[in-house]
């Protein structure tokens, strides 16, 4: 998909739309502009493609039925509104939908879904078949049981893990201003920045928080994180309003279009590299830096000089050099406290003593994605 334009012919769009473009300032659920995002969504449905919609507002729309006038700060609080705002939200995209006949799927993730191999692909298969069904999967992140470690926080990384994850034409976030702007909106003299085609044009951008209501979470700083994400593994994304939604998804001249600068990856990889939080770290000796990061290789137990922080196997860590500097992430295949014993021997003397099961790598190169250096 070259440009903006090439939108109203997309054969598969994830939508995301955030807290607040679907909230009065009085609090509670807008469903009149519930309403007119659904219209939107229906008619690009209309021309015959499939749509996946990221819908925040749980939260927000919980609010209210508890008594709070605020978002909650502690992670219960919050996990509780969702639990009670979840039901509202679902509900509200029914009613939207009713007369049409199109069925509501509810899809809750959580960052394990889009990393371990076998929960990503269950929830491929899921929302595959749902697509298939003619269903409009309304997805979400699983905010009752998602602890802080594992939490994403903010839809629009979910939403371009999602995009990735359906193999989506393009990405539209919807948020409650109608593009990137070079500085704050409604500050005198911020600009719309209409294309972004390469992370150069966002030097001179300045970025601040939440808007308006404050039930945003992440402002448009997780905008651009998702934008990256998205753009580089080949998806290109729509930034506008949810007011301009349908102007958006015909393909009009509106919000900011982040052209793909990448190629698709895999999405295990995609997420190491952009959403996963590290439970430790392995530092490794200058062989060892020198074998993952310029031969791809995977990394052996003989490399490794010092184990970090307590993680389990198939965690997320940090794969450091001596000067203690980040050069990759990856899925490890033992746990913290079995690692000890392995350091600095090699596979065959493990095999040999430990028995059959302990010649494994550390973390295999198909579990690893490289961090660029930090500049200068
Ligand atoms: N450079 C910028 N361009 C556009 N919006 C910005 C910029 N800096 C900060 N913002 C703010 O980001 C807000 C959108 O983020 P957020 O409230 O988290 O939205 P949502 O709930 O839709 O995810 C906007 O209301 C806007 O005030
Ligand atoms: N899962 C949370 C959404 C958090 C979130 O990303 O909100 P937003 O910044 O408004 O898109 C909820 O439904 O309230």
């Amino acid at each position: 998909m070259r440009s903006r334009a090439d939108l109203a012919s997309a054969r598969r769009v994830v939508v995301k739309v955030g807290s607040s473009s679907l909230t009065t300032a009085a609090g509670g659920l807008d469903e009149g502009r519930l309403g007119a995002l659904v219209a939107a969504v229906q008619d690009v449905r209309g021309r015959g493609a499939e749509v996946v919609l990221v819908s925040s507002g749980a939260i927000a729309a919980g609010l209210a039925p508890l008594g709070l006038d605020r978002r909650p700060r502690d992670l219960a609080t919050q996990q509780a509104a969702a639990s009670v705002g979840q039901g509202l939200l679902v509900a509200a995209y029914e009613r939207a939908l009713g007369r049409s006949g199109t069925p509501v799927g509810q899809v809750l993730l959580t960052a394990e879904d889009v990393v371990r191999r076998g929960h990503y692909r269950n929830a491929q298969r899921t929302l595959e078949r749902l697509l298939g069904l003619g269903v409009l999967p309304v997805v979400n992140e699983n905010d009752t049981v998602a602890t802080d470690e594992i939490r994403f926080g903010d839809n629009d990384r979910l939403a371009a893990l999602v995009a990735h994850l359906v193999r989506a034409d393009a990405l539209v976030l919807l948020s409650d201003v109608d593009a990137l702007h070079d500085g704050p909106p409604g500050r005198p003299g911020s600009r719309r920045v209409p294309l972004v085609a390469s992370a150069a044009d966002l030097a001179d951008v300045v970025v601040g928080g939440t808007g308006g209501a404050g039930v945003g979470t992440g402002g448009m700083a997780t905008k651009l994180a998702a934008a990256g994400i998205a753009t580089s593994s080949g998806v290109p994304v729509l930034l506008t309003s949810a007011a301009l939604a349908g102007e958006g998804l015909a393909g009009a001249d509106v919000g900011t279009w982040f052209a793909a600068t990448g190629r698709r990856r895999r999405t295990r990889l995609l997420w190491l590299a952009h959403a996963a939080r590290s439970r430790g770290a392995l530092v490794l000796d200058d062989g060892a830096v020198r074998a993952v990061r310029d031969r791809g290789a995977s990394l052996l137990p003989a490399g490794v000089r010092e184990v970090r922080g307590e993680f389990e196997a198939g965690d997320a860590v940090d794969l450091v050099d001596g000067t203690g500097a980040v050069l990759a992430r990856g899925l490890v295949g033992y746990a913290a406290a079995e690692v000890p014993a392995l350091l600095g021997r090699s596979t065959t003397d493990l095999a040999r003593d430990l028995g059959p099961g302990w010649d494994r790598v550390l973390v295999h190169r198909d579990d690893l994605v490289l961090v660029p250096a930090a500049p200068g």
